[in-house]
């Protein structure tokens, strides 16, 4: 605990405004900076909840020799600079293990009230501390007996799961890919259901690690598996047998409130093709990510699979498979289930914000042009997308959500940049879909892939239909983008007909998933089209060694650096629907990212390890184009008129701000 006199000597510097004293104060006092709950509850009565402000880049110099545990706690410092940034910043010259001790967090947790009390708690991961309830706790909420006696720390337990983690990693050294993959999956997944806050802390903080096991690839293995792996349900499942109950159903959901939900109807889960209700992995894999890049909180977000059978012929034959065994509704008796349980939803949180993800194309903009003006949503695959792949679109294959998403957005985003009218940068897209190159020719085209759709007479030398090696080479393009689902058509010969593309730095993008459907790999993107292209990739890819110390660099072309902003600027605005503009808003944040030296580099996306940052500019510029288009009815205490006079810094400090981050909040019973 903190003593007598530092306390006083920070009280004061607050009262002062001396918050670089207080900091200092906290530093060279003779804490005990072992307790973390101690500092951040010390913190919190010294300015009554309202917080400290350390000025961490002054206050710790990064050559100072640190014995104990730093404490970084307190809420927001200026402006421009978040608290959890100056905190990340001052900490990247620790050593790994006094990094993983800095607790720095935007907000010191008020208490948490609970309403249930002994194993109840202990069964519920939202509340779950395992080994962490203090004596105090364990007293107030009937739990004494109920634990072994020892109270570990958070940054013991923190510990203590890395440990089995790489103890994990090491002991399957040389096993197949795919069960250690799974086996990381479980132990994880183990955590997740046990408790939350531990779980989120080690994901946050080890983003780049986990996103590959929680999230793509590895997330569609689990999908594959998922009957088998089955062990507890998470989310909520609605079924076609469910018509006429999901008013109801919506209820028997715990939480009071819901902000994010994610949908699916696990008819074309990444690459894979229809897992029916297998899909459901992929909602609770995009909420993970959605907890980790845009802090949004656990306790309000709801994965969630819509079961109206599945055409899966080997599913339906399977026993263990634990979906409807029929095949998908069509038509209006599918349509109508979707519009019950959108109904549903908007009756109880009329405020979530549906995000839908992994529908086959043909429902997939038929349910975005039906709900989009009605309802707050937005599809992740068809709008999420395109910011990742807006680096310069010329070329396109794959001509379905994903691809036409794509062209759509890019090709006014690009002229809007370039000042070129939208006709001039269409002519230069080309789509091709599983058929080849589309043109007007083409008979029974689809609606959304008409407009790019090719005049025989403007394509001298191609013919409809055409293949991508005669596409590639007849028009030498700049950019080829890879959105099929077939792993592998980036053949060697694609790929070698790139050399000789008009671009001195063409780009590669095989934004397929998982791994095994990307367009290509990266070490044969570089081996074939040369070293001086750029390449993207929806899985991620290890970067290439090209020899002379040279290395390949490997962008994760992957709309999570997208949608978690999406979703919380949207939430922040308040705004009732997402428009364009905000869509539009959120890409040419995320275009306009990077210096031109890293793109020149051929680093085209910021470190998976920095996605709040990059969460909070998205999520800024959602929220600002929500505010200028006059649909921003602000959020919590924050009104439209205060989101309207922030500046940009005050609002991309504000959404900072409002990024939920796992500590252990005090429980308090009330019945
Ligand atoms: N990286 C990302 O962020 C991201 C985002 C969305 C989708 N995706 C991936 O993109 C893929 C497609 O998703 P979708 O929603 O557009 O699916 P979709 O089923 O709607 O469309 C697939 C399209 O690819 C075409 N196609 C099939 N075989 C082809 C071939 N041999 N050559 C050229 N085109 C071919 C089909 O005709 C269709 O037009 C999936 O693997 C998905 O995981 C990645
Ligand atoms: O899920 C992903 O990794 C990206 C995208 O939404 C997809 O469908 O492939
Ligand atoms: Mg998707």
């Amino acid at each position: 605990m903190m003593n007598e006199q530092t306390t006083e000597v920070c009280r004061n510097s607050i009262r002062n405004d001396q918050k670089r004293t207080c900091a200092f104060s906290l530093l060279e006092s003779n804490l005990d900076l072992k307790r973390a709950n101690d500092i951040s509850l010390a913190a919190t009565n010294l300015d009554n909840g309202a917080g400290i402000a350390f000025q961490m880049e002054e206050s710790i110099p990064l050559d100072c020799e640190l014995t104990g545990i730093v404490i970084i706690a307190g809420l927001f410092v200026s402006e421009e600079k978040p608290m959890w940034r100056l905190a990340r910043c001052a900490s990247s010259n620790l050593s790994r293990s006094l990094r993983r001790r800095c607790f720095y967090t935007a907000a010191i947790p008020g208490p948490c009230i609970v309403h249930k009390r002994g194993t109840d708690i202990l069964h519920d991961p939202w509340f779950n501390k395992d080994t962490g309830f203090p004596l105090t706790e364990r007293d107030r909420l009937g739990l004494r007996g109920l634990l072994p006696p020892r109270v570990i720390s958070f940054e013991h337990q923190y510990d203590r799961f890395m440990e089995s983690y790489r103890s994990l990693e090491k002991n399957t050294q040389g096993q197949p890919h795919g069960s250690v993959s799974l086996a990381k999956w479980r132990i994880l997944n183990r955590l997740h259901d046990r408790n939350e806050t531990l779980y989120y802390r080690v994901l946050i903080d080890n983003i780049k690690d986990f996103a590959p096991i929680i999230y793509t690839p590895t997330v569609g293995l689990v999908c594959q598996n998922y009957s088998g792996l089955f062990r507890r349900p998470r989310g909520m499942y609605f079924s076609a047998k469910d018509k006429g109950e999901m008013m109801s159903m919506i209820y028997n959901w715990p939480a009071h409130q819901v902000d994010m939900i994610v949908l699916t109807d696990g008819s074309r889960i990444l690459g894979l093709g229809d897992l029916g209700v297998q899909g459901i992995g992929i909602p609770i894999g995009k909420l993970d990510i959605y907890v980790a890049a845009a802090g949004i909180n656990p306790q309000r977000i709801l994965p969630v699979m819509l079961d109206v059978g599945t055409n899966n012929q080997k599913l339906l034959e399977d026993p263990l498979y634990l979906g409807l065994r029929q095949p998908r509704l069509e038509g209006e008796e599918y349509l109508s289930i979707v519009d019950e349980f959108m109904e549903a939803v908007h009756t109880r949180w009329p405020k979530a914000i549906v995000q839908f993800e992994d529908f086959q194309m043909k429902w997939a903009f038929e349910t975005l042009q039906r709900y989009r003006k009605r309802f707050c949503m937005f599809n992740d695959d068809i709008q999420g997308t395109a910011g990742v792949a807006l680096a310069g679109v010329t070329g396109n294959m794959g001509a379905g959500s994903a691809g036409l998403g794509v062209l759509n957005m890019a090709i006014e985003a690009l002229s809007r940049m370039s000042g070129n009218n939208e006709m001039a940068v269409k002519n230069k897209c080309y789509l091709l879909d599983k058929d080849g190159l589309i043109t007007k020719e083409r008979k029974n085209i689809d609606p959304a892939a008409a407009p790019f759709a090719k005049d025989l007479k403007d394509v001298e030398g191609l013919r409809e239909g055409a293949s991508p090696i005669e596409v590639v080479k007849k028009l030498k393009p700049h950019v080829l983008l890879g959105l099929s689902g077939v792993g592998g058509i980036f053949n060697e010969e694609v790929l070698k007909a790139m050399r000789e593309s008009d671009s001195t730095k063409p780009a590669i993008f095989a934004m397929s998933n998982p791994t095994m459907n990307a367009e290509c790999t990266a070490a044969d993107a570089f081996k074939y089209a040369g070293p001086n292209i750029v390449f993207g990739s929806g899985s991620p890819f290890e970067d290439v060694d090209l020899g002379n110390g040279k290395v390949g660099h490997v962008n994760q072309a992957n709309n999570m650096y997208l949608f978690p902003g999406i979703g919380l600027g949207t939430l922040l605005s308040g705004a009732h629907i997402i428009t364009d503009g905000m869509l539009q808003a959120a890409a040419e944040c995320l275009a306009s990212y990077m210096t031109d030296e890293e793109i020149q580099k051929g680093i085209l996306y910021p470190s998976i390890d920095s996605i709040r940052d990059i969460t909070a500019e998205v999520g800024a510029a959602v929220l600002r184009a929500a505010v200028e288009e006059d649909l921003a009815e602000g959020h919590g205490d924050v009104g439209p008129r205060e989101l309207k006079q922030m500046s940009k810094p005050e609002t991309v400090a504000y959404v900072s701000r409002n990024m939920w981050f796992p500590v252990y909040s005090p429980l308090v019973h009330e019945k």
